[in-house]
């Protein structure tokens, strides 16, 4: 039945409850107009000074749009009726912002706020002060249907239609809220402490983004001034996924949320490498070499600096410029150690002028430690170094790889680790996404990475432990959220425990699961979990709320050729496209180009996925290495054995793709499938 024919559940409730919600949905948004009237009309005038009122007009302006009200957004979404007995209405709204009247009453309460937890939270068994739950319906921005649940009558409640059919919907265009729907153990994350860092577990499509996304949002809200200062930022694996995710918070009146990806976040640089170096680069054994590579460029030091001024030459001795560095080595990081060694070696310069009587200020000091003499000293001793300079050296010079790995790397690692062809200098070098991971540590070896309040991590098990520690750096005086899937691994340094990511990303937290899914029929979902034994022993079986008997068909174009298993492609690609939503031909990179060619030979209008674009189209052809984190009405999988036969952990990847389907999953295949997927 559709949400707007829901009919209402209580037998005694009054047939014109309808009319009385949609009238409070009426007066609230009226409300809401008239808050955003009220913010439009304070002025910044009031601010003293031009710089103040600059600021101020800013945050009036962020006000004013935070405001808006969008007529297809539900502005509530959910009815608490309350036994009292606090300060709080015995009613309450809760939505998606707080709306109130001229007289301060509210009207509608942020999802957010500590009350509106028992909208998610409350039961049968702990009704939380709840005597009934209702859940609106809406059709575009009308409100045209509501379901009640009663708490406070002990017994069970039925599955909630309105829940239902939100998960049943089909997925058109970027992923969705879904605040009206967040379930009891997803809310118990979500509304997890800021200190706390959180890991979840959690199978294809049982909401992990989502409750990352919702978390941030959440978070937000509730140390709004706190993190406004650090920051909070969500980490995904690629930009399409970004795209993807992009209008989530921003439907939640979060605009200020960085969201990006590590290449975005530690640099662009993707020069091609074979996994196997890149693996050793990825370890995290990696840390204590490039500790050693940096420092084993401070030497020591041989002479003694002598200060001329006017007549006099002050002197200090060799074996105090030791001392000097011997005291900083270690206890500092190598930027201000730099700086501090030229201080000190002028404070001795200083300590000789006040003997013969001068008087020296703070600028002869500043002076003295930027003097010839000095600068070359600590040029030589402690010389200015930037990360690319020592990696370059790092990678080119096997004396001084070496000298750094000692017995942390073995031969053939560092072997693996030289470049074949080194680059003539450290600036025409390329540089290959795991180095983009060691330059970041290096440079937080010389210079302390700033840290942000709150980071949301995506997809965390394929990254490495060189990259989980540069995430960890932006997370070190703050907590974080890690979001994954043991079982989607798909680089071959992915994580086999949560306890190793924490520990590398330097967070003490809880790992929890979730273990229902959202997204993928049961059909579907069984179908995919026969590689499970294969790529994560470990796992349970994942479990799906939705039946979607019918939803998954195997053809096979036999072995006459690749025409026909292009026509089976199309065949299923015209089925789809005779059906509501959004459709994914997900197919091994290599053949992507051929399955594009075979939609637009059929002159059916589609667009390709690439890994910067944002691309929305109703028919998408997805390489299979872009499809992570990502969902689609109708997927069509095209050979999954050259899925498979592409890359070290291909089975993880089949796995990946074959759990993005929302209602239909149709493989299209000529060779044979994998074995696990046909025993
Ligand atoms: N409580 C919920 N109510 C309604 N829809 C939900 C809920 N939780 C998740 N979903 C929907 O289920 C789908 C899958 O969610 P999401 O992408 O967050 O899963 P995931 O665990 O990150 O999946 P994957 O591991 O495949 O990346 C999305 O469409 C999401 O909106």
């Amino acid at each position: 039945m559709p949400a707007h024919q829901l009919a209402p559940d209580i037998p005694d409730a009054p047939a014109d409850v309808l009319a009385d919600e949609q009238a409070h949905l009426a007066e609230s948004r009226e409300a809401l107009r008239a808050m955003r009237a009220h913010a439009q009309s304070l002025s910044a005038d009031a601010a003293g000074d031009w710089v103040s009122q600059q600021i101020l007009q800013g945050l009036l302006d962020q006000r004013v749009a935070a405001l808006a009200d969008h007529p297809d957004t539900p502005l509530f979404f959910g009815r608490l009726d309350r036994s009292g007995g606090d300060e709080l209405p015995t009613t309450i709204y809760v939505g998606r912002r707080h709306v109130h009247d001229g007289t301060s009453r509210p009207l509608v309460i942020d999802w957010r706020a500590p009350v509106s937890r028992a909208f998610y939270q409350a039961s049968p068994a702990e009704p939380m002060g709840v005597v009934r739950r209702r859940r609106f319906g809406y059709h575009g921005g009308a409100l045209t249907a509501y379901e009640d649940e009663p708490l406070a009558e002990g017994g069970q409640i039925g599955p909630s239609r309105i829940l239902t059919e939100e998960i049943e919907r089909p997925r058109t265009g970027p992923m969705r809220d879904i605040v009206a729907t967040i379930q009891p153990d997803q809310d118990e994350i979500v509304r997890s402490a800021l200190a706390q860092t959180v890991c979840v577990q959690g199978a294809p499509g049982t909401g992990k983004t989502a409750v990352g996304l919702h978390r941030a949002a959440y978070l937000l809200f509730t140390h709004r001034e706190r993190l406004a200062r650090s920051g909070v930022m969500i980490v995904g694996p690629n930009r399409a996924f970004l795209s993807y995710i992009s209008s989530v918070l921003p439907a939640l009146g979060e605009v200020k949320v960085d969201q990006t990806t590590v290449a975005g976040l530690l640099g662009e640089h993707a020069a091609p490498e074979d996994p196997e170096v890149a693996a050793v680069k990825g370890d995290a054994r990696m840390a204590k070499v490039l500790d050693r590579a940096l420092w084993l460029h401070v030497v020591k030091p041989e002479e003694g600096v002598v200060f001329t001024k006017g007549a006099y030459r002050y002197r200090v001795a060799d074996h105090e410029v030791r001392e000097i560095v011997a005291s900083l080595r270690g206890t500092t990081r190598y930027a201000p150690g730099r700086a501090a060694l030229a201080q000190r070696l002028a404070h001795q310069v200083l300590v000789r002028m006040e003997q013969r009587g001068e008087s020296p200020d703070d600028r002869v000091q500043d002076a003295v430690a930027r003097s010839k003499p000095v600068r070359q000293l600590v040029d030589a001793v402690w010389p200015k170094l930037t990360p690319e300079q020592v990696l370059f050296r790092l990678l080119s010079e096997p004396e001084f790889l070496a000298r750094a790995a000692k017995a942390d790397l073995s031969p053939e690692e560092q072997e693996r680790l030289l470049w074949a062809k080194p680059y003539r200098s450290w600036k025409s070098a390329k540089w290959s996404a795991a180095d983009a991971a060691l330059l970041d540590e290096l440079a937080d070896l010389m210079e302390r990475t700033p840290s942000l309040g709150h980071l949301v991590v995506d997809e965390a098990q394929d990254l490495s432990e060189m990259q989980l520690r540069a995430l960890g750096r932006r997370c070190r005086n703050g907590s974080a959220t890690v979001l994954g899937d043991l079982a989607q691994g798909t680089t071959p340094w992915s994580a086999t425990t949560w306890e190793a990511v924490l520990t590398h990303l330097g967070q003490e937290g809880e790992v929890t699961e979730l273990t229902l899914g959202f997204r993928v029929p049961r059909e579907v979902l069984d179908y995919a979990a026969r590689l499970l034994p294969s790529i994560a022993p470990g796992l349970a079986a994942p479990r799906s709320l939705r039946p979607g008997a019918g939803s998954l068909s195997v053809r096979e174009s036999g072995e006459d050729g690749e025409d026909r298993e292009g026509g089976d492609v199309l065949a299923a690609v015209r089925d789809a496209l005779g059906r509501e939503g959004s459709i994914g031909v997900i197919a091994p990179d290599a053949l992507v180009p051929e399955v594009a060619a075979t939609l637009a030979g059929a002159g059916l209008a589609h667009a390709v996925l690439s890994p910067d674009s944002a691309e929305e189209h109703r028919l998408l052809v997805v390489p299979a290495t872009l499809a992570k984190g990502l969902e689609y009405d109708h997927v069509i999988v095209v050979e999954p054995a050259d899925i498979v036969e592409a890359e070290p952990r291909g089975l993880a990847r089949l796995y990946v793709v074959l759990t993005r389907a929302v209602t239909t999953l149709t493989v299209v295949h000529r060779k044979p499938l994998p074995a696990q997927l046909t025993a």
